[in-house]
């Protein structure tokens, strides 16, 4: 079965948040003073979780991201990942992190079956780090992304978000590790989640982003995969990894649009920044099985055709990304 919307985009990839709970706190992610919890009993349970994913699977969706908030942090994750992995139709299972806990957690990951990894991570200097994050500790981070090449993950992803005047100074760095290691740096633009005042003199368009990587090494553009998410990717010749660009605000990708959203607080969401959506705990509670996966239906045929984040008259909604899960 395959998931269609109105726009004829075909609807294969779920992101999947587990929780709202973050070991971190990232300037552009949350206010300083952090995001008002959700309850135990607002979350879905793993159970429901589990239901959730093989009714969108049933449906069509072939690759789930599992995120949050932080999704390591969630008690339980692992025999969670280990039995959404086994799920027949599903044929990719990935996780997006802050790389916190993936010095402990890398190896009983990859035995649970997730097959990729993107970690974030948007400054290699200890102080800057710990400013953006708010208090976390790079080498943690860096010792966990060793960890997981070690347990065995290819192709690991790193996200770095732009800031001007915060880390576009540490561009070049970045793309320097794409040289040496096999990873694939991304570079992504701030976007407008948290409504803040001045976001659009830090937000760094990916052209320039781009250009100021292509001053220093030569680009060569690579083919996307299939499945692949929004990211535009280049490798530095020689580089024993890759470049991608995410443009969200200067280029959006929504004509290729590929997704829809469960939220830690168990709304599923056709649009990172659209409200609409539906409650699936009601569903969950509900004896007839089809009607979860009529709801699913729905939300696709409902999905909207693109965002309207860089249009100064557009609307203005706060996307609490860390229940959503970016
Ligand atoms: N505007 C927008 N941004 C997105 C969307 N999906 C992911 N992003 C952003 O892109 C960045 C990278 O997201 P990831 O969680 O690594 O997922 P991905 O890029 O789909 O990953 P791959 O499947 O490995 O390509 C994050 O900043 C996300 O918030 C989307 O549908 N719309
Ligand atoms: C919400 S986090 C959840 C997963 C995990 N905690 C992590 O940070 O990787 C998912 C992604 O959203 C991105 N993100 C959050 N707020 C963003 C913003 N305002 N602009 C661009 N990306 C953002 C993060 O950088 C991260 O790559
Ligand atoms: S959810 Fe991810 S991006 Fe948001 S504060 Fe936590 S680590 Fe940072
Ligand atoms: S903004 Fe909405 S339509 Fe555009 S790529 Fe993201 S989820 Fe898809």
């Amino acid at each position: 079965m395959a998931l269609i919307d109105a726009y004829g985009r075909r609807i294969n990839y779920l992101r999947l948040s587990v929780t709202d709970r973050c070991n971190m706190r990232c300037s552009y992610c949350m206010p300083a003073q952090g995001v008002e919890k959700l309850e135990h009993k607002e979350m879905l349970s793993y159970e429901e979780l589990y239901r959730v994913a093989g009714a969108c699977i049933a449906q069509g969706i072939e690759k789930i991201r599992v995120t949050g908030g932080e999704p390591l942090v969630r008690k339980g994750i692992v025999p969670f990942l280990e039995r959404l992995a086994r799920v027949p139709g599903l044929k990719e299972l990935v996780l997006t992190t802050n790389g916190l806990q993936l010095e402990e957690m890398a190896q009983p990951l990859k035995r649970a079956g997730v097959a990729r990894l993107n970690i974030s991570l948007d400054s290699l200097r200890p102080e800057v780090f710990a400013r953006i994050t708010r208090g976390a500790d790079l080498k943690r981070v860096l010792s966990g992304i060793e960890a997981a090449e070690k347990a065995g993950f290819a192709n690991l992803k790193i996200n770095m978000v732009v800031m001007r005047g915060v880390n576009d100074d540490e561009i070049l760095d970045f793309a320097a590790l794409s040289i040496e290691k096999p990873y694939t740096v991304r570079f992504i633009e701030y976007m407008p989640t948290l409504q803040d005042e001045g976001w659009n003199a830090q937000s760094m368009p990916g052209s320039e982003i781009l250009a100021r990587i292509a001053e220093r090494y030569p680009l060569l553009p690579m083919v996307g995969a299939e499945m692949a998410g929004p990211a535009r990717n280049f490798k530095i010749e020689g580089a024993a990894g890759a470049i991608g660009i995410i443009t969200p605000v200067s280029g959006h990708f929504c004509e290729s649009c590929n997704r829809i959203r469960v939220t830690a607080a168990g709304r599923m969401r056709g649009c990172l920044f659209s409200d609409q959506g539906v409650d699936l705990k009601p569903l969950l509670q509900s004896l007839d099985p089809y009607r979860l996966q009529e709801e699913i239906r729905r939300i696709v045929t409902h999905k909207p055709g693109r965002h309207h984040i860089a249009e100064p008259e557009a609307e203005k909604i706060t996307v609490n990304m860390s229940r959503i899960g970016g």
